[in-house]
């Protein structure tokens, strides 16, 4: 039988280099797009051992001619689309450079599957901050939509972007409405990275505090590892859908530095406010209902908050003699 051929936008990401892993144990050939090549954005695929096993090549997805050629050349059977900006805080410094790269990308894909071959599969990496300012809990496949940054703004722009090709043209294009979900690979200008890493710091010496920015909000966190199942699940099935990915649990941000500081013997009163790192509007509270995914997909969920925490804490010891 034909090897499978995936293609990945976004690779070096936390989510791409999982996925990647994922789909090399299923016999797949992974592609992986990726913007320039430099020993620091592959580190996701070394830490995986994996690096040595997909192919890389470099592509400008806002270019459609450099998306045409690599399409037609590599001829995926599916497209796993992770590339974006994808930091809710930078997006309210750089609106527009987010909202042009996470909108333009995705229509430039589309348009050439659309061209060359409408049988290739195509998932899309939509996000919980789409649901933004929240009137019920929880949140499920049909909420309203009422995003509250620029990031989220261009998921909702691309969100719909998928249905409509998906409707008109009859594409198999799935969104993975995906919360919070974390892992070692995470980039630590993300919290939960941010608070184990800089926890262990200080019971290094080497570090006095931890800063933080609003942290009386509330989220849903799951283990990213367990995400990326779904993803490839939801491209298995013979009609495209969209899926929300969520633990269904939900808990505050200030619960999990405490819970973090304890493991760790850290007094809380080393937990500071910095309100530079305040957003200028934030989600209050979120979680979803994972329903849909569980029956239709098969995907199997039961991690709970702690649980992920725990996995991370002792991955992140493990990993931190160099910190
Ligand atoms: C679903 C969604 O998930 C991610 O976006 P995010 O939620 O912005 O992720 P984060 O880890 O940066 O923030 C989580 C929460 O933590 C608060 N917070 C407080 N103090 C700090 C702080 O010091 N640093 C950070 N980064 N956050 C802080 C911050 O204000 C926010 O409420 C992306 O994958 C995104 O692509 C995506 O789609």
């Amino acid at each position: 039988m034909k090897q499978k051929i995936a293609l990945i936008t976004g690779i070096t990401g936390q989510d791409g280099a999982y996925l990647a892993q994922l789909l090399l144990n299923k016999n797949y050939r992974v592609i992986g797009l990726v913007r320039g090549y430099n020993s620091s954005n592959l580190a996701g695929l070394s830490y995986l051992g994996i690096k040595e096993q997909v192919e890389l090549l470099t592509c400008d997805l806002l270019d459609i001619s450099q998306v045409f050629k690599i399409i037609e050349q590599v001829e995926p059977k599916e497209i796993y689309n992770l590339a974006a900006q994808s930091s809710v805080s930078l997006s309210f410094q750089q609106p527009i450079g987010t909202f042009q790269f996470n909108t333009l990308s995705i229509f430039n894909i589309l348009e050439v599957i659309k061209m060359l071959n409408k049988n290739i599969r195509f998932y899309q990496a939509s996000s919980s901050e789409m649901y933004g300012k929240v009137n019920h809990l929880p949140i499920t496949e049909d909420s309203i939509l009422h995003p509250l940054s620029p990031y989220a703004i261009s998921k909702v722009a691309a969100h719909f972007t998928c249905i409509h090709y998906r409707e008109s043209y009859n594409l198999h294009i799935s969104c993975g409405i995906l919360f919070n979900h974390e892992s070692y690979l995470r980039q630590n200008t993300f919290f939960v990275k941010k608070v184990i890493q800089d926890s262990i710091k200080i019971t290094k010496g080497h570090l006095n505090a931890l800063k933080v920015g609003n942290i009386d909000v509330r989220r849903d966190f799951g283990y990213a590892p367990k995400y990326v199942e779904a993803m490839y699940l939801m491209l298995q099935q013979e009609n495209p859908s969209d899926y929300l990915i969520c633990s269904g649990q939900t808990i505050s941000l200030r619960e999990i530095i405490y819970y973090i500081f304890d493991k760790l013997n850290i007094p809380h009163h080393l937990c500071q406010i910095d309100n530079q790192l305040y957003r200028p509007a934030e989600i209050e509270d979120m979680f979803g209902n994972n329903a849909k995914a569980k029956a239709e997909l098969n995907w199997d969920y039961d991690l709970s908050i702690f649980q992920t925490l725990d996995l991370l804490l002792n991955e992140e010891l493990e990993n931190s003699q160099s910190l």
